[in-house]
């Protein structure tokens, strides 16, 4: 913590062009060493092979873009004037201007271990900052290996930390210590106690969701069909903005369900080296609560698409239909490979589902009607619908924002500004 604010404190005196000089070439050494921070996403979190390799290049895209932003949006500040408020003559001038917050708590979590690293890491760097990390201990080692890439680049000593021990033993030092100037945390509920824990420090929280799927009598079905199951199924459903419920109109829905169980049954199943579909979720713990959501369903009564299997942690991709609200995975986000689908008889009822649930963070709506669409987006209360296309976070350079219990603030770089704005903008006059 020590060497963290030393560090930032010379780091903020760092030009604006120089800070983005060295992102670029962070940016650059960390593509250039893909293969075997990939390699660790594999071995680690059973990512598979092609997607653990687009994680890396996309996260030293984000840094690089990040640079190039930066210097814009930090390069420019504002002139006030005192006469523009009633009751003012122009005897007072207001110059701003952005400043750091100082050290950084940048905690990721375990399914993108680099590129929800990097989204904190990057903007925090060019606005002056300097970072501590704490990554998920699935993930670690990624993780260091990124670390080193912005070291190879020639970051200050210091600058940026990477503290690696289970967040359940070190997680409170971390997010209590008074050294601690704002925290950026992605992760599950373990976000809401820190925010209970945490002093008066900005918080950015990115958190679980519940991603809802409205798909209305006149959609495109084989496009709807798609959608769901790259949504629902990519990584194994461990994303925060996997589809997590499909809510059909009953009139469709036979229809819809056929589609998806047919696109289901191409899903390839196995080791993540191979480059399956559907790999091993992250433990033990997890398939047992995705095994518990599943068999509650069952026994109310939900219709399971396909058989339930399970070879340790690897589960069968599951689709299960006529899910009904008094059953759990109605509400509760599995982060694994099967997804409930509740018909519904009313547009009205698909909203009213989605903004029943304590997740606001992402959804869908698949119809022809865009002014439909459009209405339909306003009145789900949620930090981002996806129209006539699945949920996703990327390109990173999209707002990103979840509301209720799925976060706090946004993430991505043109709110860079929003959020120093918010957190800290200084008067000078
Ligand atoms: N909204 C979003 O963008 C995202 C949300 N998520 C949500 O996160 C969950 C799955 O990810 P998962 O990694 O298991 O989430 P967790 O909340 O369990 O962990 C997230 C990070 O927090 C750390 N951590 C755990 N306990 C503490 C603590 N007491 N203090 C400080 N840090 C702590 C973890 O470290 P360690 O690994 O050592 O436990 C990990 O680095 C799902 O609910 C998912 O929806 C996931 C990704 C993105
Ligand atoms: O939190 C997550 O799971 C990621 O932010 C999802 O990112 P993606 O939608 O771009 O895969």
């Amino acid at each position: 913590m020590e060497s963290s604010r030393m560090a930032q404190k010379s780091w903020a005196k760092t030009p604006l062009w120089k800070r983005a000089e060295m992102l670029h070439k962070a940016g650059a050494i960390l593509k250039d060493h893909k293969k075997p921070i990939a390699e660790c996403l594999v071995k680690e979190i059973a990512k598979p092979a092609t997607d653990a390799l687009t994680e890396v290049v996309r996260s030293g895209d984000f840094v690089s873009y990040c640079a190039e932003e930066g210097v814009r949006i930090l390069g420019k500040g504002e002139f006030l004037v005192s006469d523009s408020f009633p009751g003012n003559d122009r005897t007072k001038y207001c110059l701003t201007s952005k400043v750091p917050l100082g050290v950084v708590l940048a905690i990721p979590p375990f399914n993108y271990p680099v590129n929800l690293a990097v989204s904190k890491i990057a903007p925090a760097l060019i606005a002056g900052n300097s970072l501590v990390l704490k990554p998920p201990t699935q993930g670690a080692v990624a993780a260091l290996h990124m670390v080193h890439c912005f070291h190879m680049a020639g970051f200050p000593k210091g600058l940026i930390s990477c503290v690696t021990g289970k967040g359940s033993e070190i997680g409170d030092f971390l997010t209590m210590h008074p050294g601690i100037n704002c925290i950026s945390f992605t992760g599950g509920d373990t976000g809401i106690s820190i925010s209970k824990k945490a002093g008066m420090i900005p918080l950015q929280m990115e958190l679980g969701g519940k991603d809802a799927c409205i798909v209305l009598d006149d959609a495109d079905l084989d496009l709807a069909a798609s959608c769901i199951v790259k949504g629902g199924f990519s990584y194994s459903g461990q994303r925060c903005t996997a589809v997590k419920v499909v809510l059909v109109v009953e009139s469709v829905a036979d229809a819809l369900v056929k589609q998806v169980n047919q696109k289901v049954e191409k899903l390839s199943v196995g080791a993540p080296e191979d480059d399956c579909d559907i790999t091993p979720v992250v433990t033990e713990f997890s398939s047992n609560f995705i095994e518990g959501l599943v068999m509650d369903a069952k026994q109310k009564g939900a219709t399971l698409c396909q058989e339930y299997r399970r070879e340790g942690n690897l589960i069968w991709p599951l689709l299960l239909d006529n899910v009904r609200s008094d059953m759990r995975i109605a509400w509760e986000e599995p982060f694994g490979p099967v997804l409930p689908v509740i018909r519904i008889n009313s547009v009205e009822e698909g909203i009213r589902h989605c903004n029943q649930s304590n997740f606001g963070l992402q959804g869908c709506v698949f119809t022809k009607d865009i002014n439909r669409a459009i209405q339909i987006s306003d009145a789900m209360e949620i930090g981002t619908v996806q129209i006539n296309s699945a949920p996703a976070r990327g390109p990173d350079h999209f707002p990103f924002q979840g509301l209720k219990d799925s976060g706090i603030g946004s993430q991505e770089i043109a709110n860079l500004d929003r959020n120093i704005d918010d957190m800290h903008d200084k008067l000078a006059l």
